[in-house]
């Protein structure tokens, strides 16, 4: 077992990354505050994982509950948010309860989310299960849900007391899903490790086969960076921003084609081709790295045009309501050199014109 750890002063935890760590009780006992533990896990998990962690915290005498939300991005909303304060009130669970998200992204972000919330905050662990959510979403703090005018509309940074990623879990991810956190993972080469760019290059087919130490590596990698972004810049006051490479156009594509249709990797890999074709019209990164990043992203069978049905005022005016808009002004992370990216709101709108057209 690998530990790393995201250093934010008091709110400092640790990721653990390892195999078969989902029914590890002395591990997370050790995260666990009180007696009252509530899982939250969505109805795809609970049937492959949740008996066993039950298992293991009944074997410790916690008194546990869990809730099961419908799977799907679809239901990243504030409706589903109260199934799971339905569950913490009917359980009559207090401040010491602690709350454990075990699933992808969208059950990580709803759980941290009601975390937060729930009697003005609560202890919670996440046990992410998708690659997408061992190397991005468990760890940072950012929760939330979304709003029909926009992803992650509605939410907080709130930090876990733990990660625990099992890496064995991935035997039973869809390959779709597997490509999907691939993007992510990508996204750290193009945005700050150049050296893993490579490494990607010449290992992206046995990541794709599922091999276990490539994809292990992968998420000790990814980690490492996204711990040493966030430890600079937990709230995204400015480094940060370049996590979110490829996501102004990413996430116009998810609201534009319906929560779930297209998966949140699959928008974030045809957004990051988006962010580095315009890269390369305004002048920064030449023609040869936009093609070795696409290339790479193509070859985790991720698209990398946007959907044709959208037009380029729909990607406007979604892109217009990014978190990163300040003063009315549209913010865009863009890449000087592979391994590079910073945020600028210096963008020409004709080349941002060009990029939205080509790139269809
Ligand atoms: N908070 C952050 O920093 C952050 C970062 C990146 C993405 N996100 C969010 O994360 C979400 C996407 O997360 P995701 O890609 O994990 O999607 P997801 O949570 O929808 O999970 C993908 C699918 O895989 C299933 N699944 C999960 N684990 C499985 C397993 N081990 N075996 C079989 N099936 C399994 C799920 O039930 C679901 O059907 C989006 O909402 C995105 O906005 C948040
Ligand atoms: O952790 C971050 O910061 C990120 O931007 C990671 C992204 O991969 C993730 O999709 C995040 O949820 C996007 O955040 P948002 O603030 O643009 O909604
Ligand atoms: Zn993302």
């Amino acid at each position: 077992m690998k530990t790393l750890t995201v250093d934010l002063g008091e709110r400092s935890y640790p990721i653990f990354i390892g195999t078969n760590l989902i029914d590890r009780a002395d591990l997370l006992a050790e995260y666990i505050g009180g007696q009252q533990v509530c899982i939250v896990t969505n109805d795809t998990v609970a049937k492959i994982y949740l008996p066993m962690l039950k298992r293991a915290l009944g074997s410790r005498e916690f008194e546990v509950q869990s809730v099961v939300l419908p799977d799907g991005e679809q239901y990243k909303n504030l409706d589903t948010l109260n199934l799971i304060f339905d569950e913490l009130l009917k359980s009559r669970f207090n401040r010491t309860v602690t709350v454990i998200a075990l699933g992808g992204g969208v059950v990580g972000d709803m759980a941290g989310f009601a975390s937060a919330c729930y009697q003005r905050g609560v202890s919670f662990i996440q046990i992410p299960t998708t690659l997408l959510s061992m190397v991005d979403s468990s760890v940072g703090g950012k929760t939330g849900v979304n709003h029909a005018l926009g992803k992650n509309m509605i939410g907080a940074f709130y930090q876990p007391q733990a990660v625990v990623a099992d890496v064995a879990a991935l035997k039973t991810l869809p390959a779709r899903e597997l490509s999907a956190g691939v993007a992510e993972v990508i996204k750290y080469g193009i945005i700050c490790d150049y050296d893993f760019f490579v490494w990607l290059e010449a290992n992206i087919d046995r990541v794709m086969a599922g091999d276990a130490n490539a994809l292990s590596y992968c998420i000790e990698r990814s980690c490492d960076n996204k711990a040493r972004v966030v430890a600079q810049d937990e709230r995204e006051g400015g480094i940060r921003a370049i996590l979110n490479l490829g996501h102004t156009f990413g996430h116009a594509i998810e609201t534009a084609q319906g929560y779930g249709n297209w998966l949140h990797g699959e928008a974030v890999g045809a957004g990051m081709v988006m962010a580095l074709d315009l890269s390369q019209r305004m002048g920064l990164i030449c023609e040869a790295d936009l093609a070795r990043a696409t290339s790479l992203i193509e070859r985790a069978n991720l698209p990398v045009a946007a959907p044709e049905n959208m037009s380029e005022s729909q990607f406007i005016e979604l892109m217009s309501v990014d978190k990163k808009v300040q003063d009315g002004r549209l913010r865009l992370v863009l890449v000087k050199q592979l391994g590079q990216a910073f945020v600028t709101s210096d963008i020409d709108r004709d080349l941002l014109s060009q990029t939205i057209n080509a790139c269809r």
